[in-house]
């Protein structure tokens, strides 16, 4: 069966996406790298398409019968005289006894299938998401900025109060280093200046954390087609950070921009995570390339997913992959020959390595081992709601070197904003 195009899908709202602010996520970043041409040898086998849920859930009077794919024990059929083959004869030919005692037309029918189907969803903008979002932030992380803010206007501070300052930064997660530049540069403040006024004060705090956090590193996220063929986008970490949950709320941001997704559900590992994805893409209509056999190779799977992604001229493959395996080599020689297969058909533009805020200074180990395997380009910092260590944002960017573009503030699908460093900083001082 012909893979369900995204392109096929019904044409969504007009969305009411505005041009994003120079803080907030910018999908126009085009990678440079040059298509290449190489295929594999060995065609991967056992790969099957999601249906999306805009074709499953389209009325059937919208499709061309020459279009319907109908499985093999139909095909064989011979079609006879009173076979429907339209939707208005499929919808006459219902035994109207089967439907209680009332009769129904083709019309009341359709108009129930409606009510009963769910709709395709029409997902959030991502622009202003992390104000929507800040209180869930504010909650977890305001204790170290009221922390912060108490300490430093007792006046006159001696070295213990600044060490009291220090111990509240470690303790977010801040990293020794970060946190030795930030008291020094307050105390150079407080000698220059005298004590601070708490105005003052606040400004100070907000401008030297925003320092840290940087706003001048590029958090685009590379989901625009790149000449010819889509862009690709891998996803890895360890299991439980959130990866599948992250590709299936990024998929709603794209939709709701109007771009065009397809998901690759490499994570064949876990045997539920093809059908999570699945599920999450079929809310917004976008198809899942997966593989019905437990523990495929997944690097076949994100293989398809790509060369369907290029088929359907989409604007995106988004690839989840496992996040656990028998042994850590063994998962860090599964992401690179993932990564090895795939760029037989595409360079890979984006690899997010998403990280657990909860799991601290911790995740950093796990960070660390993920890069050395994969080139990570951006951080997805997960369940930042659920946590006051909210430093760590400061921490991974200095470590690995890249930005964090994404981070997940809830359990909601369209929980999931883009990094703004000034939302972030006002969220932990207010
Ligand atoms: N509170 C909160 N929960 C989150 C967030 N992101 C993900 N989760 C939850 O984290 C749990 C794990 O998410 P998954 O997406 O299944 O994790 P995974 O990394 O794909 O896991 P594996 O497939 O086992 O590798 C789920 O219950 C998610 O709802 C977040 O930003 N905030």
């Amino acid at each position: 069966m012909a893979p369900p195009s995204a392109k096929d899908a019904p044409r969504r709202r007009a969305n009411t996406y505005q041009a994003a602010p120079a803080s907030s996520i910018d999908f126009s970043k085009v990678a440079q790298a040059p298509v290449e041409a190489a295929a594999l040898e060995q065609a991967p086998d056992e790969q099957v398409v999601s249906e999306p849920a805009s074709a499953q859930q389209a009325p059937a009077a919208d499709y061309d019968a020459d279009q319907i794919d109908l499985p093999d024990d139909q095909t064989n059929d011979p079609v006879t005289a009173t076979a429907p083959v339209t939707a208005e004869e499929a919808a006459s030919a219902i035994d109207t006894e089967e439907l209680d005692t009332e009769e129904l037309d083709a019309e009341e029918l359709r108009a129930d299938q409606a009510a009963t189907t769910p709709a395709v969803e029409k997902p959030e903008s991502a622009v202003g998401r992390m104000g929507r979002l800040r209180g869930r932030l504010a909650r977890s992380n305001s204790a170290i900025g009221k922390a912060l803010l108490s300490l430093l206007a007792k006046g006159e501070l001696s070295d213990a109060d600044w060490e009291d300052v220090e111990d509240v930064l470690l303790g977010a997660d801040l990293g020794a280093s970060a946190t030795t530049e930030l008291v020094d540069r307050l105390r150079t403040r407080v000698a220059v200046h005298g004590t601070p006024t708490p105005e003052q004060l606040h400004d100070w705090l907000h401008t030297e954390l925003l320092a840290l956090v940087d706003p001048s590193m590029d958090r685009r996220i590379a989901a625009t087609r790149v000449g010819e063929r889509p862009a690709v986008l891998m996803v890895v970490g360890v299991n439980g950070t959130g990866k599948t949950t992250t590709v299936g709320k990024l998929a709603r941001v794209l939709v709701a921009q109007d771009k065009q997704p397809v998901l690759g559900a490499a994570d064949t590992f876990r045997a539920a995570a093809a059908d999570q994805l699945q599920t999450w893409g079929a809310r917004v209509g976008v198809p899942t390339i997966r593989s019905d056999k437990e523990g495929a190779d997944p690097a076949a799977v994100a293989f398809d997913a790509v060369k369907a992604g290029t088929e359907q001229h989409a604007d995106v493959v988004l690839i989840d992959t496992a996040g656990r395996l028998h042994n850590k080599v063994g998962l860090m020689d599964e992401l690179r020959k993932v990564k090895r297969v795939v760029e037989k058909q595409s360079p890979i533009d984006e690899c997010l390595l998403v990280l657990d805020a909860t799991t601290g200074q911790n995740g950093m180990q796990q960070a660390r081992i993920f890069s050395e395997a994969v080139d990570v380009t951006g951080v997805v910092l997960t369940k930042l709601d659920g946590t006051a260590k909210g430093g760590i944002v400061v921490l991974v960017q200095r470590e690995l070197g890249v930005p964090v573009k994404l981070v997940g503030l809830g359990e909601g699908p369209d929980d999931l904003a883009p990094f703004d460093p000034s939302a972030f900083v006002d969220a932990v001082l207010n």
